[in-house]
């Protein structure tokens, strides 16, 4: 069994005064086109966000075609590492793939060559060129990446990319990941005019 993870609970500062998870892309909402491309090679979804999105995230959710879970952050502005946390903790398969909100051209042949990839180990994480690791489009063994990120806040760290390094992690190198998809399953939104950009390439 896989899962899906989807961290939403960032508060889109770039963005301006909307919430871009809930954001409208060429007449869907920003979350729901991420959930789209990868319900094909899941079986469940968690979205983590602050509780007070929740009601705008299930509408925006309603009708998914697997079944989902509202994980919803406990301590505030922790970050996107405590949002990655309680959004694993909330998985009850072995492996989940976590992404963030807002990459809505992410390939699901290369979300499915993750799972295969991470399989017997923590984690498979994507990296482009010679160190740009992929936290948030990545596959983790669900309670070791939790158990991670629960230390890495300990100590204070909120470097997306320590609990990683905690890990028996694969890096699935830019060559990899180009025979399954293009860089675009990386590109994440963050302006207004980056959505606008992408609507219009998805026309
Ligand atoms: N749960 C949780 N998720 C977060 C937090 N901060 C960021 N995220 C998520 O992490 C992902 C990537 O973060 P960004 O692209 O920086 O999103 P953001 O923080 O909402 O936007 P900016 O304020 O413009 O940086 C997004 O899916 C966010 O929803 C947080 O404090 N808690
Ligand atoms: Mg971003």
């Amino acid at each position: 069994m896989r899962t899906g993870v989807i961290i939403a609970g960032g508060y889109s500062t770039r963005f301006g005064d909307e919430d871009k998870a809930v954001a409208s892309l060429a007449g869907t909402p920003l979350v729901r086109r991420v959930a789209d491309r990868m319900s094909g090679v899941i079986d469940a979804l968690v979205v983590n966000c602050r509780p007070e999105q929740t009601d705008a995230l299930r509408a925006a959710l309603a009708g998914y075609d697997r079944p989902m879970t509202i994980a919803e952050d406990t301590d505030r502005d922790e970050g996107p590492m405590a949002g990655i946390m309680t959004g694993l903790r909330a998985v009850e398969a072995e492996y989940a793939f976590v992404a963030a909100c807002d990459m809505p051209f992410l390939d699901p042949a290369l979300v499915d060559r993750l799972f295969e990839r991470a399989a017997g180990r923590d984690a498979a994480v994507p990296r482009v060129g010679d160190g740009w690791f992929q936290p948030t489009h990545a596959v983790y063994r669900a309670s070791a990446m939790a158990d991670a990120c629960e230390a890495a806040l300990a100590e204070g760290s909120h470097k997306i990319i320590d609990p990683l390094f905690t890990l028996d992690y694969v890096v699935v190198d830019e060559d990899e990941v180009r025979e399954y998809a293009s860089l675009d399953t990386f590109e994440n939104i963050n302006t207004p005019e980056e959505l606008a950009r992408a609507a219009e390439r998805l026309g």
